[in-house]
């Protein structure tokens, strides 16, 4: 139960929402501070110390979204890049053994990460999204069939909520990730816990 967020996904303090997300029962959570109006330097390393101070308290991942010097000076869990991000090959060797997630759209690109090291696959977009203004097109749960006998763990990204998140763990994804159905929730809390019940009564 992959959450997902930055300050501009946020309808209230991010640090309070993490908290409420955590509480309905998020497993891993990505600092991704990106987009119009994103916070930078001082500011963002702020956030992500604190967004990191509760991610540890609760015992939850920290992964740091494509800045690979942020998640070093945060000391995070892990990072995750896309294929327009740094070689995730130097990316391996920058950060040790620390968790290294790969956005992946195709079996070289995932064959590619696999040389890299990568421990997860993040699989998008399945579903329209409106939060990556550059989202690649949508592909349905096709690309987490075709990538699932690669046995790394993989998670499906994109336009995912609580009424499709079953297809996609249906489909073979070990988890969701999600920002908005989380983030924008008047409840964040219940959304949380209303998408971890589906995916974990949705897996056959
Ligand atoms: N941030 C992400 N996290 C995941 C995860 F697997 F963690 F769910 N999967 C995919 C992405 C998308 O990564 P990328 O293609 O670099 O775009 P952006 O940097 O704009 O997010
Ligand atoms: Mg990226």
């Amino acid at each position: 139960m992959y959450f997902i967020a930055g300050s501009t996904n946020c309808l209230k303090e991010p640090v309070e929402v993490l908290e409420e997300a955590i509480l309905g029962g998020i497993t891993i959570f990505q600092y991704r501070e990106k987009g119009e109006g994103c916070l930078c330097d001082s500011e963002r390393l702020e956030l992500g110390k604190r967004l990191r101070n509760v991610c540890r308290e609760n015992g939850i991942p920290f992964i740091v979204n494509d800045h690979i010097e942020l998640a070093l000076e945060l000391d995070a869990d892990g990072v995750h890049i896309g294929q327009e991000d740094e070689e995730a090959l130097q990316v391996r060797e920058k950060i040790g053994d620390k968790v290294l997630g790969v956005s992946v759209h195709s079996r070289e690109e995932a064959e590619k990460a696999i040389r890299a090291g990568a421990d997860y696959f993040g699989v998008g977009p399945i579903f329209p999204t409106a939060t990556k203004e550059d989202a690649k097109e949508v592909q349905g749960t096709a690309m987490i069939e075709k990538l699932k006998d690669f046995g790394i763990p993989m998670v499906g990204i994109g336009g995912i909520n609580a009424d499709n998140a079953d297809i996609v763990t249906n489909a073979g994804a070990d988890g969701v990730s999600v920002i908005t159905a989380i983030s924008h929730a008047e409840d964040v809390r219940a959304a949380a816990a209303g998408l971890r019940e589906k995916i974990e009564g949705g897996k056959k």
